[in-house]
């Protein structure tokens, strides 16, 4: 389901070698699991003031006579909405991308309804509402929300819609992905293996067991959940810390709540971060975490890059306070190449 995929051993980019990288986890279930959220919001109607008196030609958009403008930023490409996505999309939208609209902005500006965004494209900042007059809602091919201002786009009457769920399973499979391919050395097994430069494999070449070790989920959100469910079928142990007790998952998988993040850091053997990008959860993980974390231990991450600091986490790994980290997000994304 993974619109791409690439696992690559980050050492080619400006990290230390134990930095496994899965970027791009985006699934293509998102596009489709925006749009009834968006027409939603069209039955609806948004409470929002309206910016500018009527036009006919927004008269012929509410009589329905062609269908609302969406805004994308492109179509295919590097940063567009994916080819395999524009039938279904131009069902229900006329789409429109950031070129045209730049180029058609006073004609065009009155017949987009919404703005579609994939993958943080477009950005909807100050200058694009104040140019769309008819903007109902901004609909994010994703669950985090954390690159829209929300307060910005609310204030102009725009609604936001996201994807709760749509990716849920494939996160919770990257992590578990992430933790056995860092624990079992998967990459670098795989760069062995296909280099011309190997002559024999070494006997003491090991990974370190998932069975019976200690998984310490930070974020027992559905998808937080969903890891859990995974990680007990590998017959691991379970800790949490999350805001609230969840009680019923809990007992459903025979978890351990743990009030203080400190206690499940100091106790786990891997340790995955599954929360929202907030003001609070910002570099939740520093260096004072990371040295509470045990000398054996994995962090890995399928929340966002900015939860963790990502200078004490090189630091860390390059002085081998934690064992490894397996990484599907970073801040930016992608990281820096070397020149
Ligand atoms: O990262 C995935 C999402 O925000 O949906």
């Amino acid at each position: 389901m993974f619109r791409a995929k690439t696992f690559y051993l980050a050492q080619s980019a400006e990290l230390p070698a134990a930095w496994v990288t899965l970027a791009n986890r985006s699934g293509c279930r998102w596009a489709n699991s925006c749009i009834p959220f968006i027409q939603k919001s069209f039955r609806t109607g948004p409470k929002c003031r309206e910016r500018t008196a009527p036009s006919p030609c927004r008269d012929k958009i509410m009589g329905e006579k062609e269908p609302p403008g969406a805004l994308v930023y492109d179509i295919g490409g590097a940063f567009g909405v994916p080819e395999s996505h524009v039938e279904f999309l131009k069902k229900h939208f006329d789409l429109i991308t950031m070129k045209e609209f730049h180029k058609n902005k006073e004609q065009l500006c009155e017949k987009i309804r919404s703005i579609f965004v994939f993958e943080l494209r477009p950005v909807v900042d100050c200058e694009l509402l104040e140019s769309l007059p008819r903007l109902k809602v901004v609909g994010n091919s994703g669950v985090g929300v954390d690159h829209l201002d929300l307060k910005l786009i609310s204030s102009y009457g725009v609604k936001i819609t996201n994807t709760p769920h749509a990716v849920s399973d494939s996160t919770a499979d990257i992590g578990m992905a992430l933790m056995l391919a860092s624990a079992r050395r998967l990459v670098e097994g795989c760069c062995i293996a296909t280099s011309p430069d190997t002559t024999h494999f070494a006997a003491d070449w090991l990974g370190v067991e998932v069975t019976g070790a200690t998984l310490g989920i930070i974020g027992m959100g559905s998808i937080g959940y969903k890891v859990a469910k995974r990680a007990k079928a590998f017959d691991m142990n379970i800790l949490y810390h999350n805001r609230n007790r969840r009680k019923e998952e809990e007992e459903a998988i025979g978890a351990i709540y743990c009030k203080n993040m400190q206690d499940l850091l100091q106790q786990s053997d891997f340790v995955m971060l599954v929360v929202n990008l907030t003001p609070e959860t910002h570099k939740l993980i520093g260096k004072r975490e990371l040295e509470l974390m045990k000398p054996t231990a994995t962090l890995i991450n399928i929340s966002r890059g900015a939860v963790v600091d990502q200078d004490a986490l090189a630091k860390a790994l390059q002085k081998s306070v934690i064992r490894a980290a397996a990484l599907d997000v970073t801040d930016p994304e992608p990281l820096p190449r070397r020149a």
